[in-house]
């Protein structure tokens, strides 16, 4: 009894001591109630970067300070409370830890309703003995344990140390070395840039993570010197290459470990983790409130025809073309990808359309989750049935189990399994398509012949090639990204985002690939070989190719790590994985493989609401079910866009010479005689 008061006084007052600390320290960070300043303004005399601003719209807050900033809180009082207890010898116990913290504890203690029919917009209540699985805004689950640089490896210093000590090699000297010297096939065969802002768009639904916020924005280098403050990691780029030898770098933002726990820094996924289209619909009911008109059930729409995405507040794009809304934030990052939203929004309300004719009973509300139900079932089977074979081969799909089935249920749900997005998966695997970008955006006529090409870097958070009807528009880009050849997944990355990311101007952007790297040390992700181990395979003893090397690696590649790392165990596992040679009739080598293919399981596994499950009324009928299985990815692109043909396999294009262009009329359709199936019989009293 004894005992367990004086761990409770050692929990109370390391608790108190870092609520002090964080509070004051939070404090001098934001200036609260004043309208933010952003990057690109003057500060004390200084211009700051104009291209950070736009790393700023990426990586931003999704909702408002009242949700990220109480979270982060948690989650650094709990962090700060473990170093302290550390510090003091003495190891938090959890239960007490977690009793003592509850007061300062924003993680929503939730109950939730067995029989609801929909799932939740912010994917609470999806597990139901574990309702915060997966629910936005919080921490991700990791494969491994995170290797930080601090003394108790708690997160306060990000992964910077080699096995042999010293630093581990600069990031942009890794991005310089591997991502460019050698010779890549210069384009797929094969697939399409419809197949690459696919994989981003399914990136964006599963994580979110957002960076440190400052009022006003953190600047983390002054000109060549990098800022030495907590929330920076700033790396040096070689003079002549950029403005300034110095590429700022803010870290992630963090969320508290379940019911805030003591332990590590553990960084935040705004987004829903389940398969959902929270892209779309918002991963907080605020966010869909915004998005949903309530009473009609569609989507809010915008654009001069009404046929486009709302506008959203103008300060969240770059340019002066105005701004879009959606669920994610990032929808404007590139046109494609704004398409995309555009495509599924689209579809949402011609849904909306038949379904308020088959059913004129129902409310705005139900016809808003019915079409919603319908609309992410159709998600799911194209991320399982069309783009996910492609990535990780159908062999290894079917291996698996992840393959869907043509027709019927295929239930597989358990409810021991934590469907929350993995952060080693989004730092790294998922991160292999931006390898498959290309250097411009182009739109298309409909015979598929090029209309118009600019280059990629003018249409970063820009929508004006998206407004553009006459050049561009959503018809001439979806025409032209289901026909231009993407890059090919391999080691090399694209100049317009690996030297001009985000540039006003010449020289002010950043290298993406050299950021994912640093990202993955930021995040405490362990190494290339740690990971090896993790999924079975053999790890690297020497840096060489061959058995006692990199067994999964080509000469070229291996030679080029062997120059760049001191020691196997140091490899990152971004440079590690996406420099190993692709699996057969696969986009990625087998250690990515291994990642997405676990996280893919348990993305499908672990969601309850999973469209290829026997659960009703939460699943749907068989008759239903098959509706959604016949279809594709392109007859969606034929219904809301100006195709006029298409080929039957969206993301193979055209110009492969695979498979026949056919009328949008022989595509699978989804119009009133399918609906119909969710047509109910209605029974007057
Ligand atoms: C032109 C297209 C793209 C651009 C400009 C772009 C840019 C970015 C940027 C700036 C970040 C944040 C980097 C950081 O600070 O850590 C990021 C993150 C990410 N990207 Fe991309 N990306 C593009 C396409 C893609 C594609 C095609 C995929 C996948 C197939 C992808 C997957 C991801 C993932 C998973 C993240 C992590 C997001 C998070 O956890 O918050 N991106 N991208
Ligand atoms: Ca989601």
């Amino acid at each position: 009894h004894d005992r367990t008061n004086f761990i409770t006084d050692y929990e109370s007052s390391a608790i108190m001591e870092a609520v002090n600390m964080i509070d004051g320290h939070q404090h001098q960070m934001m200036v609260f109630g004043q309208p933010r300043t952003r990057a690109g303004t003057i500060i004390n005399g200084k211009r700051m970067n104009e291209a950070m601003t736009n790393v700023y719209l990426f990586s931003r807050h999704m909702s408002g300070p009242e949700v990220t900033d109480t979270m982060t809180r948690s989650a650094k009082i709990s962090c700060m409370a473990t170093q302290l207890m550390l510090m003091r010898g003495s190891v938090p116990n959890d239960g007490m830890f977690q009793q003592k913290m509850s007061p300062f504890c924003s993680m929503p203690k939730i109950r939730c309703d067995p029989l609801m029919r929909f799932r939740t917009v912010d994917g609470s209540c999806n597990n139901l003995n574990f309702p915060l699985r997966g629910k936005s805004h919080s921490a991700q689950e990791r494969f491994l344990p995170p290797e930080y640089g601090d003394k108790f490896n708690l997160g306060y210093v990000p992964r910077i140390h080699s096995k042999l000590g010293g630093p581990l090699p600069n990031s942009r000297y890794i991005s310089n070395t591997l991502y460019t010297f050698g010779h890549s096939l210069p384009k797929s065969p094969l697939f399409n840039v419809a197949l690459t802002t696919f994989g981003q768009f399914l990136s964006h639904d599963v994580t979110s993570v957002p960076i440190i916020r400052g009022n006003p924005d953190i600047e983390c280098c002054d000109g060549n010197k990098p800022i030495s403050r907590p929330e920076c990691f700033s790396f040096k780029v070689p003079p002549g290459e950029f403005e300034t030898t110095c590429m700022s770098f803010v870290r992630s933002d963090s969320a508290p470990y379940k019911q805030c726990g003591p332990g590590p820094r553990n960084q935040m996924n705004q987004a829903t983790s389940y398969l959902d289209l929270s892209v779309e619909y918002g991963s907080t009911e605020a966010d869909t409130s915004r998005v949903v008109d309530e009473t009609t059930g569609k989507l809010v729409s915008g654009g001069p025809k009404g046929c486009l995405l709302p506008d959203g507040p103008s300060e969240n794009c770059m340019g002066n073309s105005g701004c879009f809304f959606s669920g994610d934030t990032r929808h404007s990052e590139v046109p494609e990808l704004t398409t995309y939203h555009i495509l599924f929004h689209r579809e949402h309300n011609r849904i909306v359309d038949i379904l308020c004719k088959l059913n004129p009973h129902w409310t705005p509300d139900r016809l808003f989750q019915e079409t919603r139900k319908i609309l992410i079932g159709i998600y799911q089977h194209i991320v399982y049935n069309e783009y996910l074979p492609i990535v990780l081969g159908r062999g290894l799909m079917r291996k698996l189990g992840i393959l869907p089935t043509t027709k019927g249920y295929n239930t597989r749900y358990d409810k021991n399994i934590d469907g929350t997005t993995r952060n080693s998966f989004a730092v790294a695997p998922l991160r292999f398509g931006h390898a498959q970008i290309i250097n411009h955006l182009g739109s298309a006529n409909k015979d598929r012949s090029l209309r118009a090409k600019i280059p990629l870097e003018q249409n970063f958070f820009i929508t004006r090639a998206t407004r553009d009807e006459k050049l561009f528009g959503v018809d001439g880009i979806s025409r032209w990204m289901t026909t231009e050849l993407g890059f090919h997944a391999d080691r090399f990355i694209a100049d317009s985002i690996r030297n001009k990311l985000f540039e006003t101007r010449r020289g002010n952007g950043f290298d993406l690939a050299a950021v994912d790297i640093q990202r993955g040390r930021d995040h405490g992700i362990p190494s290339y070989n740690a990971f090896r181990k993790f999924c079975g395979l053999k790890p690297a003893g020497l840096i060489k190719s061959g058995p006692f090397g990199l067994p999964d690696h080509d000469p070229e590649a291996a030679k080029l790590l062997s120059t760049i790392y001191k020691h196997p165990d140091d490899i990152d596992l971004m440079a590690g994985g996406i420099s190993e040679i692709n699996m057969k009739d696969a986009l990625v080598g087998p250690t990515f493989g291994c990642l997405m293919g676990l996280q893919f399981i348990y993305s499908r596994v672990g969601d309850r609401f999973f469209y290829e499950n026997e659960f009703l009324p939460t699943g749907f009928t068989p008759v239903q079910l098959d509706i959604i299985k016949s279809q594709t990815l392109s007859s969606l692109f034929c219904r809301n866009f100006k195709m006029g043909v298409m080929q039957p396999n969206a993301f193979v294009s055209l110009l492969a010479g695979q498979q026949p262009a056919v009328p949008c009329e022989k595509l699978p359709q989804l119009g009133p005689l399918q609906l119909s199936a969710w047509k109910e019989i209605h029974f007057k009293h």
